[in-house]
């Protein structure tokens, strides 16, 4: 491939990287080559007809966007199924795809790799095939035997010592979540089903569902319990349809008691692992087998997921675990310490609790940090030691201004007002002040594009991005907007 086409391919990739995360970037465009850039059209290759949707579906109009503006001539984006991995390269030069990435261990583009080569035209109705017209699940919800293949990992290699209820600290954010979560594991008959949990990030789903395994392997060890990341069941999905083998697929799921699927909200877009899910999810529930779910959003509001699964999803137990509370942090504080086998003075404790105030995650992080630092460098564990050894994250803290404060200050500047931020209106006196906060709420906030977004009146990321790089330019174009935007800064972090 042309060096041009490889290093505009390789910010493109870059970009997709930062805006998508990294999760999402191994899963679909690691996998993609470029195999021809002609007549303003690129043309990516993907391992199955599986993968060519999500990208259609997910990330094609993204692609266009950014390679558009790496080469203003590029105006499609076409996506072709090869099975082989012969690194394919249809420009005519040399060794293709050199700036793609090697493929992740297990990803679907290594497991491509191991084929010949197939066009798409060949590969119709064989290795792309969505599961639901491939293999469909007898009605009666049973599975077929087939010799197993993309088997998902051994339940005790994947699960997580700490994470047992002994460890969970119960308050009043997360008590109904708890309760729900030792119901499922204390009973032997299915109480709800599914049930649902779901929270923000760190606020300890994942802990719950990991004590759910553990007590369950105490208390019942002939059980077979099933826990994986959907992404993970994406991955063992993508890899069964690629080795037509989806029947296998089922069968790891025929004799299972349990099984839980973290972080659902991965399992999005319209396709067929969503399918596929549903059909596992109702032949387990058919035959009364207990199903535990989590997400970060309640089953209503997984917008990227089908009404149909979000409602089956919903028909069990739906329990919410809320941010932490003050009294919760000091809790969790006591116990980590405690694991720790660390004495921590109750006044660093509670202005930990007092200032770290996102998740339990980031709460765990700062007081690990802190014992490490005092234990190697031998300095008490007091509140100095914590102002100076957190000194980084207690600013981050100090500085947290949310989007309504940037809006409200930015419509006041501008003598705009504050509906604007919200309003469709397009005229330049209220679009340039709006790009203004959006700059602001990415410079000043922790909250994603697509928050962003959310919260000027339901825009799509892409216009955020736009409105960022557009102040951008204006700043390293204009002086005097510069300092506008300057002096709101300062007037923010005050
Ligand atoms: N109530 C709690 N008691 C003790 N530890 C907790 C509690 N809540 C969370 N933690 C700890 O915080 C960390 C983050 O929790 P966990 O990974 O379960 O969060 P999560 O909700 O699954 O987050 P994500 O959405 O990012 O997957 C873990 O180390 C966990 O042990």
């Amino acid at each position: 491939m042309d060096a041009a086409i490889a290093a505009q391919w390789d910010r493109v990739q870059g970009q997709l990287r930062e805006e998508f995360g990294d999760a999402a970037f191994k899963s679909w465009v690691a996998p993609m080559t470029v195999t021809d850039v002609r007549d303003g059209a690129v043309t990516l290759a993907v391992p199955t007809r599986f993968i060519r949707d999500w990208v259609l579906t997910h990330y094609a109009d993204r692609i266009r966007a950014l390679w558009n503006g790496e080469n203003p001539a590029v105006r499609t984006v076409d996506v072709m199924v090869v099975t082989n991995m012969q690194r394919p390269d249809l420009t005519g030069g040399g060794p293709a795809a050199a700036a793609v990435n090697d493929p992740v261990p297990g990803s679907p583009r290594a497991a491509a790799m191991e084929s010949g080569r197939r066009t798409e035209a060949a590969a119709a109705g064989r290795a792309g095939t969505p599961a639901s017209a491939a293999a469909p699940v007898p009605a009666h919800g049973g599975f077929m035997a087939a010799a197993p293949t993309g088997q998902v990992d051994d339940l005790s290699a994947s699960l997580d010592a700490r994470y047992t209820f002994e460890n969970f600290v119960v308050g009043k954010p997360n008590e109904f979540a708890h309760a729900a979560a030792q119901r499922v594991a204390d009973s032997d008959q299915v109480s709800f089903n599914p049930l649902f949990l779901y929270g923000g990030v760190g606020l300890g789903k994942t802990h719950l569902m990991h004590a759910i395994a553990h007590r369950l392997r105490e208390r019942r060890p002939e059980r077979r319990v099933i826990y994986m990341s959907a992404e993970k069941f994406m991955y063992s999905f993508v890899r069964a349809l690629r080795h037509q083998d989806t029947i296998s697929f089922k069968e790891q799921f025929r004799t299972v008691d349990v099984l839980m699927i973290d972080d659902v909200q991965f399992i999005s877009g319209k396709d067929s692992t969503q399918e596929e899910f549903f059909h596992t999810f109702n032949a387990l529930v058919d035959q009364g087998r207990q199903i535990v779910i989590s997400a970060d959003k309640s089953p209503n509001d997984l917008e990227e997921i089908g009404a149909r699964l979000r409602s089956r999803m919903a028909s069990g137990l739906v329990a919410d675990i809320h941010p932490t509370t003050y009294e919760l942090r000091l809790g969790i504080l006591d116990a980590k310490a405690e694991q720790m086998g660390v004495e921590v003075p109750v006044k660093v404790k509670e202005f930990l609790a007092h200032k770290i105030t996102s998740n339990a995650r980031e709460l765990e992080g700062a007081l690990t940090r802190l014992v490490a630092h005092a234990q190697l460098v031998g300095r008490e564990l007091s509140l100095e030691t914590a102002h100076d050894v957190l000194a980084d994250l207690l600013r981050a803290y100090d500085r947290r201004v949310t989007i309504e404060e940037i809006q409200k200050k930015v419509a006041e500047h501008f003598q705009v007002r504050v509906a604007d931020m919200h309003s469709a209106r397009r005229a330049r006196a209220v679009t340039r002040p709006r790009q203004v906060a959006m700059y602001l709420s990415k410079q000043l906030t922790s909250r994603s594009l697509p928050e962003i977004g959310r919260k000027f009146g339901g825009r799509d990321h892409t216009t955020v991005m736009h409105a960022v790089k557009k102040v951008e330019e204006l700043i390293a174009g204009d002086a005097a907007f510069a300092e506008d935007v300057n002096l709101l800064r300062r007037m923010l972090e005050s």
